[in-house]
């Protein structure tokens, strides 16, 4: 009898929530290093009821099998290559792209071109044929790379809304973050700093400048830190010793970013993130810089504000090698079939 009134209980909860419908959010490449941990923050998420998992290897499966046993109210579906990427993307919400290769160490972000530039192009054309709507973060590198490639796909498909396509630069404001927390000995999680430019060593620019709250640095300890937050990336390169690269905190960072989506698409005001989209900020045609973020996309780009001396320079010595990973990859989703 009890065991009786339980279930009831229980599967009159579940119907309560089965028909409260969330937002779906696709992770492309949810099978890899940092797909699963991306993933497993995802479905923890309340405001997400769909949470599709695309990948080429074969674990996906398992992996969702794995997921769907967490007692959080999503639903985990599992899509298995690229003649299963329609279902991943169909009406969702969100894609969020942390499929390809990474770097092994003596590797630049850009050597991955070859291999991860057309994988994302697939993916993006698929997007843009079934789900042109979705909000779409590509994490795969090279990102200053992958973002107009991924534009020119769209532009052929006469679905390109530059609103709707970002490049995830989150992990940049994160390390930032924190790396400034440890120098001043402050919260890591109060500490804000806006990092433009694009995803990539002398490209990733923070305005150190504009951290909030407010610090300052001597100029050497400041020169030191920048180069951190430039190289932060490859000293977990070179610390995996040929495992891979950042995955756990990128997982981290893109769980945010991704959340911040939802939010946003959920309709909560004042969402702001740092990402790497089409801009006329400076010269450079895609470039970071916060930006609001609503239903549709972003609503408001908020530029650079004002620089320093020191980050002027910064910016300076940034945009030829943006300028030419901004035309490498747009050249090849120009000639993309
Ligand atoms: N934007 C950023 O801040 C960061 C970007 N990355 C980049 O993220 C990417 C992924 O890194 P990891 O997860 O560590 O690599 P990984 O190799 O562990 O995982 C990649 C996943 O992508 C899948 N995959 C490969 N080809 C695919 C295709 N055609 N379609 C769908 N899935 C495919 C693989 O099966 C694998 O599950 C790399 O390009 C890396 O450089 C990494 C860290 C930070
Ligand atoms: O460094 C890499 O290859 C991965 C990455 O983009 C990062 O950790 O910032």
């Amino acid at each position: 009898m009890f065991s009786k009134v339980f279930k009831n209980i229980i599967n009159q909860g579940a119907r309560q929530y089965s028909s409260k419908k969330g937002l779906k959010v696709t992770v492309c490449g949810g099978s890899g290093g940092i797909g699963q941990p991306l993933s497993l923050l995802l479905k923890q998420s309340p405001l997400i009821t769909d949470l599709a998992i695309y990948d080429i290897a074969p674990v996906t499966p398992g992996v969702v099998a794995d997921l769907s046993h967490m007692d959080t109210n999503s639903n985990v579906t599992s899509h298995v290559g690229l003649d299963n990427l329609k279902d991943a993307v169909a009406d969702t919400d969100v894609v969020i792209i942390p499929a390809g290769i990474p770097r092994k160490p003596g590797m630049t972000r850009d050597d991955l071109f070859n291999t991860n530039i057309s994988i994302v192009c697939d993916i993006i054309k698929v997007i843009g044929q079934v789900s042109p709507h979705a909000l779409v973060g590509i994490i795969s590198n090279p990102v200053n790379s992958a973002v107009p490639a991924a534009a020119e796909i769209l532009k052929k498909l006469n679905v390109y809304d530059p609103k709707r396509l970002f490049g995830v630069t989150t992990l940049d404001i994160v390390r930032s973050n924190r790396f400034i927390a440890e120098l001043k000995c402050l919260n890591a999680t109060d500490v804000n700093v806006p990092v433009i430019g694009g995803h990539s060593g002398p490209t990733i620019i923070p305005l150190i400048s504009q951290c909030t709250p407010q610090v300052t640095f001597d100029h050497d300890v400041l020169v030191k830190l920048t180069k951190r937050i430039q190289e932060a990336g490859t000293e977990v390169v070179q610390a995996k010793a040929g495992a891979g690269s950042a995955t756990l905190s990128m997982a981290f960072a893109g769980a945010k970013f991704t959340t911040s989506m939802c939010r946003a698409i959920l309709g909560e005001p004042n969402v702001v993130e740092c990402s790497f989209v089409e801009s006329t900020v400076t010269d450079s045609p895609y470039f970071s810089t916060p930006v609001l973020i609503g239903k549709n996309g972003i609503e408001k780009n908020f530029g650079m504000g004002n620089l320093s001396d020191f980050e002027k320079d910064l910016l300076k010595a940034a945009l030829p090698e943006l300028a030419s990973n901004i035309k490498k990859g747009a050249d090849f989703g120009k000639n993309y079939k």
